[in-house]
């Protein structure tokens, strides 16, 4: 079984036993409660230049512990002062030591959109994101079959959030835009083997059309990774490690920018 396999299990245990703590149709109730609107997600990638997308990761399976010291609000903050367009929250417990109330604090103390970064295997999960206070769910290909995706996109637009489908080579892509998604993010690890390749989203954006937001995702350490990716026609870059290790998050962003803040127009 490869890990992401095992990941999607865990996480439909996990939410079987969050049911029993909670309906769905408690969640559903408290939801319609809420008042607070999230900020757009789609709204917030759409806009011209390169858009960059900072995520909060502790740990993760391929690189074991990566922040040991995790202030998740601060570095929000400091992701959203430095110019990130959105942020993604990990909020997986067992393999990337992530948790809802990160990602419920946060969404509280940034105005950037929020993806609650989680392996949805299941529809609660999509109300669960709705009343963190998310703008967007995670839709992850390799762990799902093409009418749930489908039907987990229908669900989280009914809810006003957005959906990222995740795709790693044509099949997913095809698969992401038979199911209707706006938004696609390649993945340029692959899941299965850990192993990174940036040519992988160049050579998928092709297959999306223009209006479809497309993300290149993992392994992006500096500005020749982010040029070519800009040059190919990416619309935005999602970055963990490469700033989750570093100190100062604005100076970070600002090289992978290539040095200034105006060349690929990092928003600001
Ligand atoms: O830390 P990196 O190499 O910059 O990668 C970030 C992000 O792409 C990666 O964490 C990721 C992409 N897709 C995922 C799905 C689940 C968990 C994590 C991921």
């Amino acid at each position: 079984m490869n890990i992401l396999d095992e990941i999607a299990g865990r996480t439909r245990e996990r939410i079987q036993e969050e049911k029993r703590k909670q309906s769905l149709l408690d969640l559903k109730y408290r939801i319609r409660e809420q008042e607070r609107q999230a900020p757009s997600f789609y709204g917030a990638l759409a806009a011209p230049g390169m858009s960059y997308i900072c995520e909060l990761k502790k740990a993760s399976p391929s690189k074991g512990l990566i922040a040991p010291d995790y202030p998740y609000v601060e570095l929000a903050r400091e992701y959203e002062a430095a110019g990130a367009s959105a942020i993604f929250c990990l909020t997986e417990p067992y393999y990337f030591q992530g948790a809802d109330r990160y990602l419920q604090e946060v969404v509280q103390n940034v105005s950037i959109p929020i993806l609650r970064k989680d392996f949805t295997v299941d529809e609660y999960m999509i109300y669960q994101a709705k009343e963190l206070g998310a703008s967007a769910v995670l839709l992850i290909c390799a762990i799902l079959e093409e009418a749930q995706v489908r039907e987990y996109r229908q669900i989280a637009e009914e809810l006003g959030l957005d959906a990222l489908v995740e795709a790693h080579d044509e099949r997913e892509v095809e698969m992401a835009l038979n199911a209707g998604a706006r938004i696609v993010g390649v993945n340029n690890r692959d899941l299965r083997t850990f192993e990174v390749n940036m040519q992988n989203s160049i050579r998928l954006r092709n297959m999306a059309p223009r209006d479809v937001v497309f993300i290149s995702e993992s392994g992006i350490k500096g500005f020749e990774d982010i040029r070519v990716l800009y040059e190919n026609d990416v619309d935005a870059v999602l970055i963990g490690e490469t700033l989750m290790r570093s100190h100062d998050k604005g100076e970070a962003l600002r090289q992978l920018n290539g040095g200034t803040l105006e060349q690929l127009r990092l928003a600001v």
